[in-house]
């Protein structure tokens, strides 16, 4: 079933964006639009500037300069944007003495429509005890409240912010299915997420964010090509010489008939020398998105 209305506009439009808290440029010049159904994956480490771009997005606060729309609608116009969105934060607040089923309820009746069918489905799926007072869920079962009723909407867009840091894995598991089905429906996700494997397991495209400033914006097959590749490769005879061949960052001999070879960029020089050694075996591993992350924010960022 979908129930999504076909828009000439981006899900999500982002120009010029900039927030600044005093002296602290918290997003700076962001610019980015995120096609109607895609599932974007929003990376950086903490203080990048995420929270702050998803508030501006919510309109909970106003850019200090740049604008956001929601499918065209600007964000600041909250009653109509938040018409189109459906909103889960990385730290949950509940009411705490309504139950479970109460939350559904009242979230229900102020967000943008709820499939109460698929709703009943998610609790179960979820294993949501819906007969409880919030005050006594834990972390996780509150942000399992959070996601089923966003889920459960038919918002255009969900916005997540970090929302699976209090699931174990089987929730996890539930958690990627549901984005899954979301992204069947045509619903686009916007996921902030500290969980790199997830991104790497949903997401179409990812931006990663470096001090307010959006450092790339690729699909994950895209940004793997562009970073570290390692190749093994065994070889009888002469040891193939990798000396100023373009892409090639490192040789490693691993023992008198194997090395490692780490590429970056293309890998086809790298090739035109193998191909010219009596190679034995070769493997290639492309590297997780952990890797890429590490390259961004790690030792070899400096
Ligand atoms: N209300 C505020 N007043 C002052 N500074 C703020 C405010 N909100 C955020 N900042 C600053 O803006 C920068 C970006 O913060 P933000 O919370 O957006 O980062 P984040 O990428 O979401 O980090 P995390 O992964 O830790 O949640 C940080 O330097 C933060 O200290």
């Amino acid at each position: 079933m979908s129930s999504t209305t076909v828009s000439p506009h981006a899900a999500i439009r982002v120009d010029g964006l900039t927030k600044r808290f005093g002296r602290t440029l918290a997003v700076d010049d962001l610019s980015l639009a995120i096609p109607a159904g895609e599932v974007f994956g929003f990376l950086g480490p903490n203080g990048a500037g995420k929270s702050t771009t998803i508030r501006l997005l919510l309109g909970l606060i106003l850019p200090s300069s740049g604008t956001a729309t929601v499918f065209g609608v600007p964000a600041s116009d909250v009653r109509r944007a938040h018409r189109l969105l459906a909103y889960v934060p990385g730290d949950v607040a509940l009411w705490p003495d309504l139950t479970g089923a109460e939350i559904l309820e009242l979230l229900a009746r102020t967000g943008p429509g709820v499939d109460a069918r698929y709703r009943t489905e998610l609790v179960r799926r979820f294993m949501l005890d819906l007969d409880k007072p919030a005050k006594t869920y834990s972390t996780g079962n509150r942000q399992k409240v959070a996601l089923v009723a966003a889920f459960a909407t038919r918002a255009e867009l969900l916005v997540l912010d970090e929302p699976t840091s209090g699931l174990d894995p089987l929730m996890e598991q539930e958690f990627r299915r549901c984005v899954a089905e979301a992204r069947e429906r045509g619903q686009t996700v916007f996921l902030s997420s500290h969980q790199l494997t997830e991104v790497e397991a949903v997401c179409d495209r990812v931006g990663i964010l470096r001090a307010g400033r959006l450092v790339e914006i690729a699909g994950i097959p895209e940004l793997r090509r562009l970073h570290r590749t390692t190749v093994e490769v065994g070889y009888h005879g002469e040891e193939p010489s990798f000396v100023d061949v373009p892409g090639v960052v490192e040789v490693e001999r691993l023992d008198r008939s194997r090395l490692r070879i780490t590429l970056s960029g293309p890998p086809g020089p790298a090739l035109r020398v193998l191909a010219r050694a009596d190679i034995t075996t070769v493997s290639m591993r492309e590297p997780t998105l952990q890797e890429i992350f590490l390259d961004y924010y790690g030792e070899n960022a400096r």
